[in-house]
């Protein structure tokens, strides 16, 4: 049995039901990414889990302990909020061991924890600051440490990143990632931001419409998505609908369905002349080059094809009005069969 396990768990506000049947288990140590468009329930699984919502039918067990009818003080489970939740009257050191003093830990083992938190999130020499004082980065590592401080059987992280600038971002993504695989606390980290997840996590559920929807490693989520919405929301931003007989015999999908969904990612499609011959089975298309933004690294080309307007990546510019073929790798190509 996993370490925290959330068996057909259904939560949600009043009779507004969220959450249906989620099936869910995190290995100790493990972090894992809830990720998914805004509403489909990621807040609203990590407040159940906490215990600041009611579970409405399921179970939620950690380490063996079912946990799914305790208070949320009683659950040994801490969340790490976007917004920091730092009480602001307070330094540093006070918010870090604020938890402890509330369990009543001994002033000199919360001494030793706090100063060795702080180094741990890099914030030694500044014990005694006010957190008013501090910049974002900074703040949420205090926020990070004060969580850490009471050695909680789970770390909830809510959106961590979302209030940080780009840069800051990254450095405090590294560290918390760094840290969770030195201390080796088992955690939950909820983002909307695919690569977030992909850098930090071990697995990843994505979450639609208040289920999960395929929950795997970030490789086999971004390589080999389930279903056609994560493909979608995994950046696949291409989409084809095709009568499945239509399609090559090395990528139809078994069992066999009448149409068929193709979604492949502007960064998998190669241009080249028209007509070129390609060695590799995929998927062959003539279109004409309409559109072409520079992206930095590469262009980006809206290539016409049968009046639609797919995206292709290219290091070079092709100019407008050229006629091309495309071609798409099979293992690229995420084919589904379409639901009628
Ligand atoms: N306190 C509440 N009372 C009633 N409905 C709520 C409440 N909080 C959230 N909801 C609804 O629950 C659904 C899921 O919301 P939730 O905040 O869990 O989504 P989310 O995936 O975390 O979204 P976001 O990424 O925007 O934070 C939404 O339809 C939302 O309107």
């Amino acid at each position: 049995m996993s370490y925290l396990q959330i068996s057909q768990l259904t939560s949600g506000y009043g009779k507004q039901v969220i959450l249906r049947d989620i099936d869910l288990s995190v290995n100790k140590g493990e972090m894992l990414a809830l990720l998914g468009p805004s509403g489909c329930g990621k807040t609203t699984l990590l407040n159940t889990l906490c215990g600041f919502i009611p579970t409405l039918s399921g179970e939620v067990s950690v380490a063996g302990r079912n946990i799914t009818l305790l208070p949320a003080e009683q659950r040994n489970i801490t969340m790490v909020f976007q917004s920091y939740a730092l009480w602001p009257h307070l330094t540093v050191a006070q918010n870090i061991g604020f938890g402890l003093k509330v369990r009543k830990v001994s002033k000199a083992e919360s001494q030793r924890r706090i100063m060795d938190l702080l180094a741990m999130v890099n914030l030694e020499g500044m014990a005694d600051k006010n957190v008013a004082a501090l910049s974002g980065g900074q703040r949420q590592r205090v926020a990070l440490a004060r969580a850490l401080a009471i050695e909680p059987d789970v770390l909830v992280l809510d959106e961590p990143l979302s209030n940080l600038d780009a840069k800051v971002r990254l450095s405090v993504r590294h560290e918390i990632k760094t840290l969770q695989e030195k201390l080796g606390f088992t955690s939950l980290i909820v983002t909307h931001d695919q690569e977030e997840a992909l850098v930090m996590a071990d697995r990843i559920a994505v979450m639609n419409q208040g289920t999960i929807e395929q929950l795997d490693t970030p490789e086999n989520v971004y390589q080999h998505p389930a279903t056609a919405f994560v493909a979608d929301f995994m950046g696949a931003d291409n989409r084809l609908v095709w009568l499945s007989a239509q399609l090559p015999d090395c990528i139809r999908p078994q069992p066999e369905s009448w149409e068929s969904e193709i979604y492949f990612r502007s960064t998998d499609v190669a241009i080249t002349r028209e007509h070129t011959e390609h060695a590799s089975p995929g998927l062959r298309l003539h279109g004409v080059v309409e559109q072409s933004a520079f992206l930095g690294h590469n262009y980006r080309h809206g290539v016409r094809v049968n009046n639609q307007m797919l995206f292709a990546d290219a290091p070079n510019c092709w100019a407008q009005q050229t006629p091309v073929t495309l071609h798409i790798p099979a293992p690229a190509l995420h084919i589904f069969a379409r639901a009628m």
